[in-house]
Formats: structure tokens, C-alpha cells, sequence
């Protein structure tokens, strides 16, 4: 089986397994990217996998960065481009259900292989684009199966994150999940406390936003992986509901994150916080789920939609409609287009204007600009210095 390197990524990283190749070693495109080539997906970046130790690819090549060489990745720059060289290894043996800090070096690329999370992903690549594979990836790939490299327990205990890249992938990929896989997930779940929030919530993330989120959620459900993941322990019934909505694909982390927060009920601040989202996301998500409520009925008041902002009304807007889907959004868009003004810094009048009319810096000035604000979203004193000032009365 031949894969197709065409790909201009491919092209640029070719010259670099063949100088592996010349100096005595192998060296093979593996990962991710030979999964997605073969599948017919755009590639992100090429991982390049050989048998020469971090310091024998150093002596080939003239410019190298040592970015996780405790892990035996060299990064090779050719050409103005970086290239992840990395040394076979294996990871057996390690207790703490996280990727080891140390990890033994081999020489062989089936060991290497054996090392790998699913068997589409221990696919590997030579130069001119033919596949190795030592554990049926590729009838895998053909069947859209994820299936775990030999004995699940052995994958999941090494590294507990790779129950959630399994429904992840499950998600991003549309692939089903082979039952003894599905079964391993069942049985190590609670591994997930190991690992750091952040990745489970990277994972978790890619899932929401994947073309099959149904089925990626659906496994969470059933092998009770969500009881190990932030604020989800008690979530199974909101779970459920977002398994159910309709299977649109989500383009947007902060939609899928309100539709998160929405369903699960949950206070925004506490829910992200734990989920350690970046503040950014977590003033938007706030924002769209604050205006949720009151979508439903009838237009939201000014004030409501001016707070919301046009990003925070946009987010619950598109969220919405996942849950309501005959939910006509136009009315409420073309409200907020008619408000005086959008955002806080187009209100006519500033704490400088009301110091110049003889007003004290203070609580009562913070009151005023507040009054003045109210008076223009609701439209009943117009958006100029002069009718302002006389509205607040200095
Ligand atoms: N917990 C992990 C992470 C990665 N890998 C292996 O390392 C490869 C590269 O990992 P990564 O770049 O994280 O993911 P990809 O599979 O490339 O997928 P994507 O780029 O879509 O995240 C994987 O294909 C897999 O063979 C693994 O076995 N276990």
C-alpha cells in the first residue's frame, strides 16, 4: 500500500528521512499525518519517527534544537522549517498513568509501533510514500474503526489521556470504536484523574467540535468516562441532551462551550475556571449564556442585548439554534442592530466632559455615566455631549 506524499508538507520533509537513510538509520513519516493522508484529510504537520538516537540525528544534520530530547525528540531546521525527529521508543512499564518522563530508545519501528495509541495511528510511512503496518491500521482505516495497539489495559495504562483522544478521534474522525477498546476505556476510566485538566480539556474541546459528536459523547456516557472530567461528574442527564441534539457540526469552541454551560446549569465562572478556559472564552461564554434565558419569549429588552455585545448575542445566537431548531434568530439580531450605540466606549459622553461641567471624580459621576448609558440603549435621550449632559443634569 502506498500512501500519496504529493502533499508540498511531505515534499519539504522527504529530503530529511533520506539524509536519516543515508547516514545508516530508518526513518519514516508517522502519525497523524500518514492517518490523514491516507484518509484523504488535510495534513496539520508531519511527525518523522527513526532509529537513530537523539545524538546520532544530531551529528546528521547541521542545525537541530533540542525541544523534548529526554523524550528523543530533535527538532531539525532545514530549509527555515522545523521537522520533529523523534527516536523509536517504548513506554511500557511506567506506573503513573501519564506520559513517562524518561522513556527507553529501540531500534526497531514494530516495537515503536506497538508503543502507539490506536492502530491507524501506528501507521508508518517510508520516503517514497509506502506503508508499513505491523498491526492491521490500514484494514482499520479502510473500516473507519479505532481500535487500540494490542491489549487496551496496556494503552490506556501507560497514558490514561488517551481514553479521551479515543472519543475525540471518535468525534474528528467518525470513526466506531472496537468493543474490547471501548471496554478498556470502561474498565481504566478513573485513570483520567491523573491527568492535567488542561489536556482533558483540549481533548474534550476537539470532540464537541468534531462531525460526529454524538457518537464521541455517546462513548463518554456509556464507559463513564465524563464522571472523571471537571464539573461533569453529576452531568449525565445534560450529557444525554447534548448526545440528542441534532448533529450539525459545531464550527466554534465558545458555541459549544455555551451549549456546555446551558445544559449542565452550571455558574459560567466556576464551570470554566475548572475546566481551565482562557479568560477571553470565559467572558464570551458568560456573556452568551447570560442573554439564553431570554431568547425564548419575546425580544430581549435593550439593555440585555447591549450587555450581551455583538460577540456574546452572535455565540448564544448559534448555540441556540442547536436546541431550538425552528428558532427564527433574525428579529433579536435586527434589535440589537437598531440599539443607539454597540459598545461601551461609543456613549457620547465621558468622565472628562462631566469633570469640565464641574462634577467631582467619585461614585456619583460613575452613577451619571451609568444613567446617561441606560438612557441612550433604551433610546429615550439621543447619543450627543449636549443632550446628555443636560439628561444627567450637571
Ligand atoms: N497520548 C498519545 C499521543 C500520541 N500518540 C502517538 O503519537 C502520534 C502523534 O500524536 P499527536 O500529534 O498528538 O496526534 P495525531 O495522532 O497526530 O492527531 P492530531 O494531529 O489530529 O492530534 C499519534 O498518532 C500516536 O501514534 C500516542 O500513542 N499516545
Amino acid at each position: 500500500m502506498q500512501v500519496d506524499l504529493s502533499n508540498p508538507q511531505f515534499q519539504a520533509a522527504v529530503p530529511i528521512l533520506r539524509r536519516i537513510e543515508d547516514a545508516g538509520f530508518e526513518a519514516y513519516f508517522v502519525g497523524g499525518c500518514v492517518r490523514d493522508a491516507l484518509l484523504g484529510l488535510p495534513i496539520h504537520d508531519v511527525d518523522i519517527a527513526t532509529s537513530a538516537y537523539p545524538a546520532e540525528v544530531k551529528g546528521i544534520f547541521r542545525r537541530t534544537v533540542d525541544t523534548g530530547i529526554q523524550h528523543g525528540t530533535v527538532t531539525v531546521l532545514d530549509h527555515g522549517a522545523g521537522y520533529e525527529v523523534t527516536t523509536f521508543r517504548t513506554e511500557s512499564g511506567y506506573q503513573d498513568f501519564r506520559r513517562p518522563d524518561s522513556v527507553q530508545f529501540v531500534r526497531s519501528l514494530k516495537e515503536d509501533q506497538l508503543r502507539r495509541d490506536f492502530t491507524v495511528n501506528a501507521l508508518a510511512a517510508r520516503h517514497d510514500g509506502t506503508v508499513i503496518d505491523n498491526f492491521d491500521g490500514l484494514t482499520d482505516l479502510h473500516n473507519h474503526v479505532l481500535r487500540a495497539v494490542g491489549r487496551p489495559d496496556d494503552r490506556f495504562g501507560e497514558d490514561a489521556l488517551r481514553m479521551m483522544r479515543a472519543v475525540r478521534f471518535q468525534s474528528q474522525l467518525g470513526f466506531a470504536l472496537e468493543p474490547a477498546t471501548a471496554q478498556g476505556i470502561s474498565d481504566n476510566a478513573p485513570l483520567l484523574q491523573h491527568i492535567a485538566v488542561e489536556r482533558i480539556a483540549s481533548e474534550f474541546t476537539r470532540l464537541l467540535l468534531g462531525i460526529d459528536r454524538r457518537a464521541g459523547l455517546q462513548t463518554l456516557i456509556d464507559t463513564d468516562l465524563y464522571r472523571y472530567c471537571p464539573q461533569l461528574a453529576d452531568a449525565r442527564a445534560a450529557l444525554n441532551h447534548l448526545a440528542a441534539l441534532p448533529d450539525t457540526q459545531l464550527q466554534d469552541p465558545a458555541v459549544a462551550w455555551t451549549l456546555m454551560v446551558v445544559l449542565v446549569g452550571a455558574p459560567v465562572n466556576r464551570f470554566l475556571r475548572a475546566w481551565k478556559q482562557s479568560n477571553d472564552l470565559i467572558a464570551t461564554v458568560s456573556a452568551a449564556a447570560a442573554i439564553w434565558p431570554l431568547l425564548g419569549d419575546t425580544i430581549p429588552d435593550h439593555w440585555a442585548l447591549y450587555t450581551a455585545g455583538r460577540t456574546g448575542l452572535r455565540i448564544a445566537l448559534e448555540a441556540y439554534v442547536h436546541v431550538h431548531p425552528d428558532f427564527n434568530s433574525t428579529p433579536v439580531q435586527a434589535a440589537y442592530d437598531a440599539l443607539a450605540i454597540h459598545d461601551k466606549g461609543e456613549l457620547a459622553l465621558t468622565g472628562s466632559d462631566l469633570i469640565q461641567a464641574g462634577m467631582q471624580p467619585g461614585r456619583a459621576m460613575g452613577q451619571a455615566l451609568r444613567r446617561a448609558e441606560e438612557a441612550v440603549v433604551a433610546g429615550s435621550v439621543p447619543n450627543t455631549k449636549n443632550a446628555l449632559l443636560a439628561y444627567v443634569r450637571v
